[in-house]
């Protein structure tokens, strides 16, 4: 049977069965031993055999697991005080589209942040999608100006507000969110997937009844009424903090900056285009105003972070006060 992974915890893995019916039991599932030491992670697309009835105690194993068509890892210092945290895991195969919910206030929108899953979600070939939350607090006319030489697709959410226009871009896909703490992640997860928190202690409960800590959860999405189109999914991303870059290379990472490209054709071969590089086009680029100077400065603070140089932290984590200002 075909199978799609919904939640990994300690070695078993929550998965549901290719196009059946929605409410048909999740079946458990090990890894056969066959497979090596290749990972299993949320969004594989797996071959099962053994029991797949999904009755309490059933046991199915994992055979096979399909070529990925993207992988998002985690940063390797999401968890510093495990030897597995400090490698850049990959956290969820075959996602279509990478939601960056930020708060437009409280907490204020990390530009830093936004352009760091930027760049994991062009390398990865991931569509973007801009969601800003508490659009009540605050106008978003800062955040999208920062971005107005990028095609960013971007939604607005209110506590009141529709969100047709979200589900919409969600149907028939897989899409992961991030974002950080408390920028209303949970609560759009909530009102996306109104059955999630049952969704989650499910889940848990295959933990053999301790509580658990997953990295990656996929949640349905409910039938959008009237329509036949596949809802789609989303895979939630609690204790993911960021993106992996460091498999990214310099010229990789200007993916994520495509307002920055153009200028490049002008550097000298192999340039490397930091600050200290003294031809490096991208300068001369931005002094035109042909960019935003904020822009070359976070691409920049990136390459620098991947190279394990200079202060790592975002600037807005360094000047929590008002992170558009010199980002
Ligand atoms: N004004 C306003 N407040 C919101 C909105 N969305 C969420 N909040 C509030 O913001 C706070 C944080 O929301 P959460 O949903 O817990 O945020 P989170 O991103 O999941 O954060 P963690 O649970 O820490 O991961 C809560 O007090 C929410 O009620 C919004 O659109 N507008
Ligand atoms: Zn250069």
């Amino acid at each position: 049977m075909d199978g799609f992974v919904i939640a990994v915890d300690r070695g078993r893995y929550t998965c549901v069965l290719a196009d059946v019916d929605p409410d048909v039991p999740t079946v458990t599932a090990m890894r056969a031993r066959e497979l090596g030491r290749k990972s299993v992670v949320v969004g594989d697309r797996v071959g099962l055999v053994g029991d797949v009835s999904g009755a309490p105690g059933a046991l199915a194993r994992i055979v096979r697991i399909a070529e990925r068509r993207s992988v998002l890892r985690r940063t390797a210092d999401d968890d510093e005080t495990t030897a597995e945290g400090r490698l850049e895991r990959v956290v969820v195969a075959n996602a279509d589209q990478l939601v960056i919910v930020s708060a437009l206030a409280d907490p204020p929108p990390r530009t830093g942040f936004i352009d760091r899953c930027l760049v994991a979600a062009y390398d990865a070939d991931i569509e973007p999608l801009l969601c800003l939350t508490k659009a009540d607090l605050a106008g978003p006319e800062a955040v999208l100006g920062y971005y107005a030489e990028l095609d960013l697709a971007h939604v607005l959410v209110r506590p009141d507000s529709d969100l047709t226009e979200l589900r919409d871009l969600l149907a028939g896909r897989v899409s992961v969110l991030v974002g950080h703490s408390g920028v209303g992640k949970s609560t759009l997860v909530n009102r996306l997937v109104p059955a999630a928190e049952r969704a989650v202690g499910v889940v848990s409960a295959i933990g053999r009844g301790r509580h658990t800590s997953t990295s990656a959860v996929a949640l349905r999405l409910p039938p959008v009424p009237g329509s036949r189109t596949d809802p789609g999914w989303i895979v939630d991303t609690p204790g993911v903090r960021s993106f992996g870059l460091a498999h990214v290379s310099a010229e990789s990472l200007l993916h994520g900056f495509p307002d920055l490209v153009d200028a490049t054709v002008d550097c000298p071969a192999n340039c490397e285009h930091t600050a200290d590089e003294p031809d490096c086009a991208l300068d001369a680029w931005v002094a035109a105003g042909k960019a935003d100077p904020r822009r070359l400065a976070s691409y920049r603070r990136l390459l620098a972070s991947r190279s394990g140089e200079g202060d790592q932290r975002e600037p807005d984590q360094r000047n929590p006060g008002d992170p558009l200002e010199g980002s």
